[in-house]
């Protein structure tokens, strides 16, 4: 809240947590592009017929320049990410606006979210929604995937969602920062994760965008005391019932001290080169599966020697691209090793099955079919 009604100083984390916002913003939606926003160019191609051909950027306040929305749940790193996008959206011919979900899941929700849309219309942000979401409830903490609190995520994303459609906003801005990222890659390697999981978050993904990820929590939370915001504080965040907490309370602090500083940088570093290396694996596991998959009745088949002459990095990759593409199912390790071992190990044994999928290997082919 502000308690000071003059404009504050900037400070060194102020123009940190600004200036990823610009660059972000500016990579996403630059100028030249945004005159329309994508999701209602995409519902009105008229709209696109109509554009004017004038270069001049779009005034923040003509309906025509691009909406932003900020997911904002009123905690400290969401806050000051939605204090930058105020600032910096409109000097870059955007309009920014906020999204508050309400889970329901804590005495008092209505209130932390009532009182995070009225900041949000105090720093300028409009529209300003507030979406009360219903999630499923009774399943215990069952560390960082499952539970309540992966249920609350699914919940929000719907939320997200349907606040781009009913507000044609182009992205959610999200606050991960690179602390967020470090506990997500630790999280995912005390799983035994695969690249995948361990290449943490990406800083575009779709409609998301998540500007601070390249920043340390303690420089938002500075940001966010130099303009004398006060957020409310998830008394979740400090419940050592949650694996993504202990890590976050106990297990890096220890790292820090037994390894040396860095160790957040680090993890974030690891992700970076995870991703790149995931992605152009992926990208060749997609041209090898244009290659070798030919629709078969009741699903696909894939051409044996084309998996059997790609190292099994790749194969794995093929497998598990194909059977997501087709079937909309994500395949676990253990899984696609089963399927490969139709390759690898082929002596006329049975096929394998997947949940809702029956593969075999019939004449030189794998055939993956949907399991009535
Ligand atoms: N209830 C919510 N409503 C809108 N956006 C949310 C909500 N919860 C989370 N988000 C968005 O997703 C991001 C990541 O969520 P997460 O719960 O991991 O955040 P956090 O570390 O607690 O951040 P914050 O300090 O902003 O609450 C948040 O920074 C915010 O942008």
């Amino acid at each position: 809240m502000h308690t000071n009604a003059r404009r504050p100083r900037l400070t060194p984390a102020m123009a940190d947590v600004r200036r990823a916002v610009r660059e972000l913003l500016a990579t996403e939606l630059p100028p030249a592009s945004n005159r329309v926003p994508e999701r209602a160019a995409d519902t009105a191609p008229d709209a696109r017929l109509s554009r004017p051909e004038s270069p001049t950027p779009a005034r923040p306040d003509t309906p025509l320049a691009p909406l932003i929305l900020v997911g904002l749940s009123g905690g400290p790193d969401s806050l000051a990410l939605a204090a930058a996008a105020a600032f910096e959206a409109p000097r870059a011919g955007i309009r920014a606006g906020a999204i508050v979900v309400d889970h329901g899941l804590q005495v008092g929700s209505a209130q932390v979210a009532a009182e995070a849309a009225r900041q949000a219309r105090e720093l300028g942000l409009d529209p300003v929604l507030v979406e009360r979401v219903t999630v499923e409830r009774g399943t215990a903490v069952s560390g960082p995937t499952g539970g309540p609190e992966a249920a609350a995520r699914t919940a929000r994303y719907a939320a997200f969602e349907r606040a781009l459609a009913t507000t044609g906003a182009s992205h959610v801005l999200l606050a991960h920062t690179l602390d967020d990222q470090a506990e997500t890659v630790l999280l995912g390697l005390a799983r035994g994760s695969g690249p995948a999981s361990l290449s943490g978050m990406s800083a575009v993904n779709g409609v998301y965008l998540r500007p601070l990820l390249g920043i340390h929590r303690g420089v938002v939370h500075q940001a966010l005391a130099d303009q004398r915001l006060t957020a409310w504080h998830d008394p979740q965040n400090l419940d050592h019932a949650y694996a993504r907490v202990r890590v976050r309370e106990t297990v890096l602090p220890l790292l820090e001290a037994e390894l040396g500083p860095g160790i957040a940088d680090a993890l974030a570093r690891t992700a970076d080169q995870l991703r790149e290396d995931s992605d152009a694996l992926d990208a060749l596991a997609a041209e090898w599966a244009a290659e070798i998959v030919d629709h078969a009745e009741a699903g696909i088949a894939v051409d044996v020697h084309g998996l059997a002459s790609n190292p099994a990095a790749l194969a794995q990759r093929i497998v598990r691209f194909v059977v997501a593409a087709e079937f909309g199912t994500a395949l676990s390790r253990a899984q696609t090793l089963a399927v490969l071992k139709l390759v690898t190990e082929w002596h006329g044994q049975a096929g394998v099955d997947l949940p809702g999928i029956r593969v075999a290997r019939i004449d030189g082919r794998l055939v993956f079919a949907r399991r009535s």
